[in-house]
Parts: structure tokens; sequence; C-alpha cells
């Protein structure tokens, strides 16, 4: 960051009673509970689990061992940090930390039985074949009635609260399916700068598997049905992470669970995105950074010109949105425009507040939301859609 650059402190976990205290002090034993019940691991993986969640709710950070094949990657994004303890470090980085630890502690990256069993598939399995999908793909029956103007703003929403399903925050918060109230809505600006590009290529960020991703897959072939992109690249995980974050596995088992529909509209929707992706209009695209515990204003060469020809580029969720603005504790009227100015291509956050960090908000909002006793900033009850045009 440059120094002339306004900041905030960077937040950290080690305030108990805190929202990324009860991270680790609350969910991630109750994740490694279910991740344990849920995939029958050996004790060499259960005894590995158990000795992450002691070590990372009260000791010092240990680095990957030597074999894992991203060690010094690690090494150099934590130079400063392992041998202190985990709360010391930036909330973010000792969160992704945590889920790279995870998938070592399950042998996920190690030759051998458990080598690429993703820990969260039993939930992200359950999901799709659940009845809310069912229900979800029965009300895309109705899209083709609808106006083009009208479709895009329900495909856009339903992409933005897709992102209130969200297996971390159902396996271990409140319950709840309450659709978001939007706190900012800078949907039209999205619509029209799309719309004021030649041939416009869009890359989506994604965020969630299962009933996050169902709706932005869809929202995928809308906008290239209706002209509104060209193109888009979908990024997505390269392994594991943040419980239900999508993977390209996650993708084929959720175009496949739309193409089964056959005869209906979900059928078609999943045999045009087959299409694009055999043509190459829609790409599934990852990258090692996208699950770096790093904000995207560090974004490296390679994925930054990826991202600069996008007319928009679309990003999705509370972790990304921490990685797009900073996880720090920014004034909540600080301007989004100013936060996001690194950023390599216009884009569009398409969130629902899961964690404390938030900018970009009215005054008379803000003041009206702390008024209330409610955890507004965390409760996963409010999103947001806020654009900046402009590379
Ligand atoms: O799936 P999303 O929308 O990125 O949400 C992830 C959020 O969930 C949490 O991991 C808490 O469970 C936050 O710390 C994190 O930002």
């Amino acid at each position: 960051m440059s120094p002339n650059m306004p900041t905030a402190p960077t937040i950290l976990s080690d305030v108990p009673g805190s929202f990324a205290w009860g991270v680790f002090h609350e969910r991630h034993p109750k994740l490694v509970r279910q991740v344990l019940d849920a995939l029958p691991y050996g004790p060499a993986e259960r005894a590995a689990v158990e000795e992450l969640l002691v070590e990372s709710t009260g000791g010092v950070l240990q680095p990957l061992g030597t074999s894992a094949h991203d060690h010094r990657q690690w090494r150099e994004w934590g130079a400063d940090l392992f041998g202190k303890p985990w709360d010391e470090a930036p909330f973010l980085w000792a969160e992704s930390y945590f889920y790279r630890r995870l998938l070592e502690a399950t042998g996920y990256f190690r030759p051998g039985a458990w080598h690429g069993i993703d820990p969260f598939a039993p939930f992200k399995n359950a999901e799709l074949a659940g009845p809310a999908v069912v229900d979800e793909l029965a009300a895309l029956d109705d899209l083709p009635s609808l106006p083009a103007k009208k479709r895009s703003d329900v495909l856009l929403a339903s992409a933005l609260w897709g992102n209130r399903a969200d297996l971390a925050l159902r396996l271990t918060g409140p319950a709840g399916d309450a659709r978001p109230a939007l706190l900012a809505d800078d949907s039209p600006l999205l619509w029209s700068t799309l719309a004021a590009s030649g041939s416009p290529r869009v890359c989506l960020l994604a965020d969630n598997a299962g009933r996050e991703l169902l709706p932005d897959l869809v929202l995928i072939d809308h906008l290239l049905t209706a002209g509104q992109a060209t193109e888009v690249a979908l990024y997505v995980k390269p392994a594991p992470y943040y419980v239900s974050d999508a993977t390209t596995a996650d993708v084929l088992a959720t175009l496949d669970r739309l193409r089964a529909e056959a005869g209906r509209e979900a059928g078609r929707i999943g045999g045009r995105l087959w299409q694009a992706m055999n043509d190459g209009t829609l790409a599934i695209r990852t990258h090692p950074f996208l699950c770096a515990p790093l904000p995207f204003s560090d974004l490296p060469a390679d994925l930054r010109a990826e991202l600069s020809g996008a007319a928009m580029t679309i990003v999705k969720g509370d972790l990304n949105y921490r990685r797009l603005v900073g996880d720090r504790l920014w004034a909540p009227t600080s301007p989004f425009a100013e936060r996001v100015g690194h950023f390599p291509s216009p884009v569009a956050a398409l969130r629902t507040l899961k964690s404390d960090v938030i900018v970009g908000l009215d005054e008379p909002v803000v003041a009206g939301l702390d008024a209330t006793e409610e955890e507004w900033r965390t409760s996963g009850t409010y999103g947001l859609i806020q654009v900046r045009t402009g590379a």
C-alpha cells in the first residue's frame, strides 16, 4: 500500500468476544467436529485435525512441512508471522492459513488414500441434492416469460442472495434463509457499464458452491444469451477453502445438476453453458492466488493482466469483499471507489455482510443500523451491490 493511502487498523482475532475471535474459538471447533463426523478419517488424520484446532486457538503458527508443495510460497506469505501466536496474525491471513492447514491435516495434497478428497464434499453434495435446490431449479421455468430487464435484475439479485446460502454460516452459525436487505444498490451502474462496452468480457470471481454457484451460473448464461457479455471467465478456487468455496469439481457437479433437468429451463441453461464451455465463450479459470491470505491489492502480475481486460469483474461474497477492500476497520462511509482503486478493471461487489469490514455506506444508513441492537455487519442479513467503473 502506498504511504499516502489512507489506512485503518488491520482486523486481528485477539479480542475475546469479537467476531474474528469467535471464528477461531466458536466456529472452527464446530466445523472440525462436522468434518470429522462426515468422513471416516483414520487416527492420523483425526489427530492432525485436533492438533490444528489446539494450535490455532492458543498456540503459535507452525509452518507447513517441507514436503508440502507450497511450503515455500507460504513461508514467503507469512515470513514475519511463523512462530507468533495465531491471534497476532491478521485475521484474513490466519483464517486462510487455517483452511490450508486443514487440507494438510486431512491429507488432501499428500499421496495416499485421502489425496484429492474434499473434506467439505459431504456438505456440498447434500446441499446440491437437497430440496431447496429442487425448488430453485423449478423456479427457473418462469424465467423465459420475464421481460429482459426484469430477468437481469432478478438474476443479479439471485446471485447476490445466493451468497446467503453459505454452508459455513449454516453449519456453525444462526439458522435462517431470509433475503438480505440491500444497504447499497449500484446495479444500474453495472448494467449501464456493460451496455456501454462494445463486446464485454466479464470475469466473475466465484464464492460458494451449491446454492450460490447455481444462480451464478444462471446469471452467466443470461449475460451470454442476452448479449450483455460476449465472453465470461468464471474464477474458482484451486482447492477446497472456507468450507463451501467453489472449485472446478463443484462447477461440474452444478452443471450436471442443471443438465439433469431435461426438457425444463434448468436443463436448457445447463446445455447452453456446456456449449459455451466447448466454444470458449465461458472459461473456467483458477489461480493459486485465489487461496492466498492476501488482499487483492497484492494481485500477482499474471492474474492482474487477465482481469485487466474485463469490462466488469463481478466479485462474489464476503471473503472476496474483505480481500477487495482490505480486511481493516475502515470507516463504513469510506468511499468504495477509493478502497478498490487498485483493482485492474471495473468491479462490482455482490456480497451479504458476514464479517466486520464494510465501506461505501451513506451516513444515515450507518446511523440507522448502529441504532439497532443487531449484529448487522456479521449476521448475513444485509447485502450490497457496490460498483466502481473505470479501470
Ligand atoms: O462465503 P463467504 O461469503 O465468502 O463468507 C466467508 C465468511 O465466513 C467467515 O469465514 C465466517 O464463518 C468469515 O470470516 C468469512 O469472511
